[in-house]
């Protein structure tokens, strides 16, 4: 039985999680952290304000579904206290992934940062990772519900970042090209534009458009409903507790 703590517990993702974990007869929901909750339980399990409290009970793995102001450091508590972080909440830097990759190895913990836990997801950055090798020219749209906080999503920085390692830098667009109206043109990443939209009705999307000389490709990701992530989720917690390091992406999993 994995013993297995949800921050961030009474959020979109955060309550998603607990229904997971509560019908998984494999887990075992030990904890859950909030530090506005006023309850002290929640069908018998412990509410805590405070994340030092947490260590008064036994937990394997951290499920973070909080705001990036706080997770970094959630992250680094739970590999200091030996427990294996799974981790969805988006907005780390490049440097505090690097920091927080090197701190599990020296405690020998393993975890995971999953900028996006859905298959599909996963499936259209392998994607676009390949073809960006044939198709320099690329845009990236996200697409989310607008009460997200951070901009752009972590799916699309991450999706940038894996395109990066294929792609021949190339400034995109006209060399004289004019935004009469700033940031028309959306995010510069290494010469490529990532756009954010934010609606309500939107769960959370995502197109990687490719454009060459007479042709274009375009990958496309919905997620309808928030179960999506779970099965990612329910792996990471099952595969965190076997490794010893902490992992950038669900893929290095699957
Ligand atoms: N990796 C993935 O596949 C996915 C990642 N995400 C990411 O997960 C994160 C959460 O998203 P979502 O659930 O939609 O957001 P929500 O705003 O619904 O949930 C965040 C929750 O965290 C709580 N919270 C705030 N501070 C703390 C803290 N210090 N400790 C514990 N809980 C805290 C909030 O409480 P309060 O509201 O009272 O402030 C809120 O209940 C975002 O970063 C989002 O991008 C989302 C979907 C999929
Ligand atoms: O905030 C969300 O909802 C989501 N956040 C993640 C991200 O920033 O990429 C994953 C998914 O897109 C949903």
């Amino acid at each position: 039985m994995i013993k297995v703590i949800i921050s961030g517990f009474k959020g979109r993702m955060g309550s998603t999680a607990v229904e997971m974990v509560n019908n998984d007869p494999k887990l075992e929901l030990a904890a859950l952290l909030d530090p506005f909750a006023t309850e002290k339980e929640v069908a018998g399990v412990p509410v805590f304000n405070d994340k030092a409290d947490v260590l008064s009970v036994a937990t394997d793995v951290w499920v973070d579904f909080t705001i990036p102001d706080v997770a970094y450091d959630n992250t680094k508590f739970a590999l200091e206290n030996k427990i294996c972080p799974v981790v969805g909440t988006t907005g780390f830097t490049e440097a505090q992934i690097t920091e927080l990759i090197a701190l599990s190895k020296s405690k020998k913990v393993g975890g995971l940062i999953a900028p996006n836990f859905a298959i599909g997801a996963i499936l259209v950055m392998e994607f676009a990772k390949k073809a960006a090798q044939y198709f320099p020219d690329v845009e990236i749209i996200e697409l989310h519900h607008d009460n997200k906080k951070d901009a752009p999503s972590g799916t699309a920085i991450k999706t940038a970042e894996l395109i990066k390692e294929t792609r021949t830098y190339k400034k995109q667009g006209a060399a004289d090209e004019v935004e009469s109206i700033p940031g028309a043109r959306g995010a510069e990443f290494d010469g490529m534009r990532i756009h954010s939209v934010r609606l309500p009705g939107l769960v959370a999307h995502q197109e990687v458009i490719f454009g060459a000389k007479g042709e274009g490709l375009t990958l496309r990701h919905d997620s309808y409903d928030r179960v999506s992530f779970m099965g990612g989720v329910n792996l990471g917690i099952k595969k965190v507790v076997n490794i010893d390091t902490l992992v950038y992406g669900l893929e290095h999993l699957l």
